[in-house]
């Protein structure tokens, strides 16, 4: 059974449907996040599933039992669900331990304090448990506020942009940490960032979505390999396309040469088996254009970006075209230098050219 189940939801503002359709699901104890552009609907999916949002279509269950349709809708407080958001305002004239203990309605206060406690242990702040929010830094608060979600220990865990104010490697590291927290603890949470690598870093499942659609949710592995659309390919990770043209179900031509895949092309967009001869273009990722001085074919070095283990190049093919190839950082070429290329690609992700889809349609 699942933990988080949403059915076809929607949800509306007025007469504006910001979520159309909407379906994933969340084993217990997995940690799920949604990914997309501002505005695309995530908040409010967040929201809905913590009963502040009612939905025009569809069902929400948590734990199997239905929480929300059109027609019935579960309070809040009756949902067991926590919440950590971006502007997690702890109550500044509350100690930290008072801060934690604060949403814990049952038990004496030695009870509630010695669950904060425990909370605040989870959480490796036990030394901070009598001083103020303010004397604590940006991350310190931020675990604060998680401690405080944790105390009345929930069925579910909604964290929006929980990171959102702190810096790059902070956040980082309060990724990983709150991932060792939750899979401790078994907690099933789902999260909303703007930032993929926080998203790679935590979640067992990602959701891409686009004006209020769930375009893909799915592992990152299979976002980044195994994008479903073209989307989802640009949006996950970095890459480019190539133009191609199909040779058969295992070969396609391209300027870098005839690519062959281990298993028959994945051809996305409504393409399910191509003809020969068909134009596509092929996602190539960064790792799929490997340096190699011995090979033949050349490319030109536009672009580097110094990644400490790797360089990211920017290549230029003999057309124009530009490919990007990350390379260990101790091949160090200088921009303008022609350096050897090929790929090694196990699988292939092809999107049919737009304009042989025009044509087919
Ligand atoms: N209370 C509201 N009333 C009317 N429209 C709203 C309301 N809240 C959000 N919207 C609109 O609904 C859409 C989805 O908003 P939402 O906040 O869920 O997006 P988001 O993906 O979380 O965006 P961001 O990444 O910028 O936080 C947006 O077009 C937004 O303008």
């Amino acid at each position: 059974m699942s933990q988080l189940q949403l059915e076809s939801v929607r949800i509306a503002y007025g007469a504006t449907e910001v979520v159309r359709d909407l379906s994933l699901s969340l084993e217990r104890g997995h940690i799920g996040c949604l990914l997309g552009p501002s505005g695309c609907g995530k908040t409010t999916i967040l929201r809905a599933i913590a009963g502040f949002e009612r939905l025009t279509g569809g069902r929400i269950a948590i734990r199997g039992e239905t929480v929300s349709t059109p027609q019935q809708h579960r309070a809040p407080e009756q949902r067991r669900v926590g919440m950590v958001f971006q502007d997690f305002a702890l109550f500044p004239h509350l100690s930290v331990a008072d801060n934690v203990s604060f949403g814990l309605r049952s038990g004496s206060r030695a009870e509630r304090r010695a669950r904060a406690d425990d909370m605040l242990a989870v959480v490796g702040l036990s030394e901070h448990a009598d001083k103020y929010p303010h004397q604590l830094s940006g991350g310190q608060q931020q675990r604060v506020a998680l401690a405080r979600a944790l105390a009345p220990d929930p069925e579910l865990l909604l964290l929006d942009e929980p990171f959102s104010s702190l810096d790059v490697e902070l956040r980082t590291r309060l990724a990983v940490e709150l991932r060792d927290i939750l899979k401790a603890r078994g907690i099933t949470a789902i999260l909303v960032t703007h930032d993929q690598q926080e998203a790679f870093a935590i979640a067992d499942e990602i959701g891409v979505m686009k004006a209020g659609e769930m375009l893909q949710w799915d592992s990152a592995y299979n976002l980044y390999h195994r994008p479903a659309s073209r989307f989802v390919a640009d949006f996950v990770g970095q890459g480019v396309f190539l133009p191609g043209t199909l040779r058969g179900d295992h070969e396609v031509e391209l300027e870098l040469g005839v690519l062959r895949s281990e298993f028959p092309f994945e051809c996305k967009d409504g393409c399910p088996h191509c003809a020969g001869n068909t134009r596509v273009d092929v996602l190539l990722r960064p790792d799929d254009v490997v340096h190699d001085d011995a090979a033949p074919l050349r490319a030109e070095v536009m672009g580097k970006s110094f990644r400490g283990a790797e360089f990211l190049y920017t290549l230029r093919l003999a057309s124009g075209q530009r490919v990007l190839s990350l390379v260990p950082s101790h091949h160090n070429h200088a921009i303008g230098e022609f350096i050897g290329i090929r790929l090694d690609a196990d699988h292939v992700v092809a999107f049919r050219h737009p304009e042989a889809a025009a044509r087919a349609a």
